[in-house]
């Protein structure tokens, strides 16, 4: 049987910008496995959520735990290892653009402690292959689609087997079908194993894929049915 356990958390959390408090108390958990969506209107917090849980936002109160790292606790120097145990993925794909795909995902491997030319050429085949673009290896990012740059940053994301990638509004850069194909390839991500909590403006996915919802609004996060967000697609 599989044993579950949680690979994020937050109790009682109190989240500002610029100290203008955005949650009062937010409590929410994803579990090892799982694939939840973050969703709300423009500037209901998604990406303040998200930016906590990868320690890029003080946190004023409360209890952030990620992949078993308390992490409004944690020292500077111990980010990184933090970062090693999640994925991000952003709208904006952030790839370097002098660098090829391969140079892309080489320059995290060896930020990242991975020194044996071999073992990196293997682990980029292998991810490169379970998103999609082995052929592209070697391209330059400007030789790229947008749902195939975002393919590379999920590449990069999943490099050093993550318990679970944050993506922030992943899809919305690019159009309705290749947000689908970029959605399926989360979908298999996290068939694999890695937990995905996703925020999207792109209500669709929760016919397409139903999963868990977390939904933010008036400074609240709650875990709402997404037959409620369905119907209201359709209302
Ligand atoms: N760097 C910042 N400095 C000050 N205020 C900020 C900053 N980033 C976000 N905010 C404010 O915090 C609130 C939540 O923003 P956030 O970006 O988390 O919302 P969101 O749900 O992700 O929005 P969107 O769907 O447009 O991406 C908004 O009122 C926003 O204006």
């Amino acid at each position: 049987m599989t044993k579950y356990f949680s690979v994020a958390s937050m109790q009682d959390v109190l989240l500002a910008q610029e100290s203008r408090t955005i949650f009062e108390k937010v409590n929410l958990e994803v579990a090892s496995g799982e694939f939840v969506y973050l969703i709300g209107k423009t500037g209901s917090g998604k990406s303040t959520i998200l930016k906590a849980l990868y320690a890029d936002l003080p946190v004023e109160d409360g209890k952030i735990i990620v992949a078993g790292y308390r992490v409004n606790h944690l020292e500077h120097a111990e980010i990184p290892f933090l970062r090693r145990k999640i994925g991000i993925v952003f709208q904006d794909f952030q790839l370097f653009t002098d660098r090829s795909v391969f140079e892309n995902l080489a320059f995290v491997m060896r930020a990242t402690g991975w020194i044996d030319k071999v073992a990196i050429q293997h682990r980029i085949d292998k991810i490169l292959k379970q998103v999609g673009i082995d052929d592209l290896m070697y391209k330059m990012p400007h030789q790229l689609s947008g749902g195939e740059q975002q393919r590379v940053a999920i590449a990069r994301a999943l490099l050093n087997d993550p318990l679970i990638v944050l993506a922030d509004e992943p899809t919305g850069n690019l159009d309705p079908t290749i947000a689908n194909d970029i959605l399926n390839v989360f979908v298999e991500i996290n068939k694999a194993g890695t937990a995905v909590l996703m925020a999207t403006h792109h209500h669709n996915f929760l016919k397409k894929h139903p999963a868990r919802v977390f939904y933010c609004e008036n400074g609240q996060v709650k875990d709402i049915d997404r037959n409620l967000v369905i119907q209201k697609m359709t209302d």
